[in-house]
């Protein structure tokens, strides 16, 4: 059975040498350096989260508020500072443009390794599904990715995540880069796996598409957890009128 437990959750990101980035420091060194000066930056703050099977939450928040980080803690591709992630289920995770790949190496071999890190056998037809779905050219999955637009590099990323149904959905947004004829046909892919799936959590500044998906949405502010807003499902009632009205 699929959940997501976050208690009391940190991250705090180390900061190697960062304030000494500006002229006046690296001229003065120590001499300017305040004493008990922060070198962290705490990016989640205290978080509490519990999702079952059924839970679409969004997260929502200005830029720098901690959405990206907290989708990488329940991904594991981070571990938190302090507090504690419980996560059980397949998590797919499309998280943006250099999680997990090596740009030096062909596209094919990204893609097959992508699958088996995710458990998945990469057999000519699963990689033939896949290069058919990005649309690009036959002769493109031998270059190295590094070769590769960013949008190009989207479509890779997104048909080889959503190529197989996941029990935890978790989505940055990162749509963007890709045009719009892509965003359509990838929507509806999308939807069709978020509809299978038991958890989906996705971080967003796209109020309507968290409305339409979510069935609670978080607001971050600084790290920490601000409100979190249930979403009323369309009443059948608003949906007949419309239908009347059409
Ligand atoms: N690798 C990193 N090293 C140091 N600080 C980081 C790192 N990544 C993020 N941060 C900091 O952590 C905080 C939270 O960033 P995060 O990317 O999680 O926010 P976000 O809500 O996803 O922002 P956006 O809406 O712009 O995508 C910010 O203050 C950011 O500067």
């Amino acid at each position: 059975m699929a959940s997501i437990n976050l208690h009391n959750v940190c991250l705090d990101y180390p900061l190697y040498g960062a304030y000494d980035f500006s002229l006046k420091r690296r001229l003065l060194g120590h001499l300017i350096r305040e004493k008990g000066e922060t070198r962290i930056i705490r990016a989640v703050d205290n978080v509490t989260i519990e999702a079952e099977a059924g839970t679409r939450i969004g997260l929502a928040g200005p830029n720098g508020s901690g959405k990206s980080t907290l989708l990488r803690l329940i991904a594991g591709v981070y571990p938190p500072s302090s507090g504690r992630v419980a996560v059980s289920g397949n998590v797919v995770p499309l998280l943006g443009l250099n999680a997990g790949v090596n740009l030096d190496f062909i596209a094919e071999d990204n893609i097959a390794l992508l699958l088996r890190i995710s458990g998945r056998k990469p057999t000519r037809a699963v990689l033939d599904e896949i290069w058919a779905f990005t649309e690009l050219e036959e002769r493109m999955q031998r270059l190295p990715l590094r070769m590769f637009s960013s949008g190009m590099l989207m479509r890779v990323l997104f048909a080889t995540a959503t190529a197989f149904p996941a029990d935890i959905l978790l989505l940055d947004e990162w749509l963007s880069v890709v045009d719009e004829h892509f965003a359509e046909k990838a929507e509806r892919r999308l939807q069709n796996l978020v509809s299978q799936a038991a958890i989906v959590i996705i971080a967003s500044h796209d109020q309507p598409l968290l409305r339409r998906t979510c069935t609670s949405i978080i607001n971050l502010d600084h790290g920490r957890i601000a409100s979190t807003v249930a979403v009323e499902p369309p009443s059948p009632f608003s949906f007949e009128l419309r239908e009347q009205r059409a």
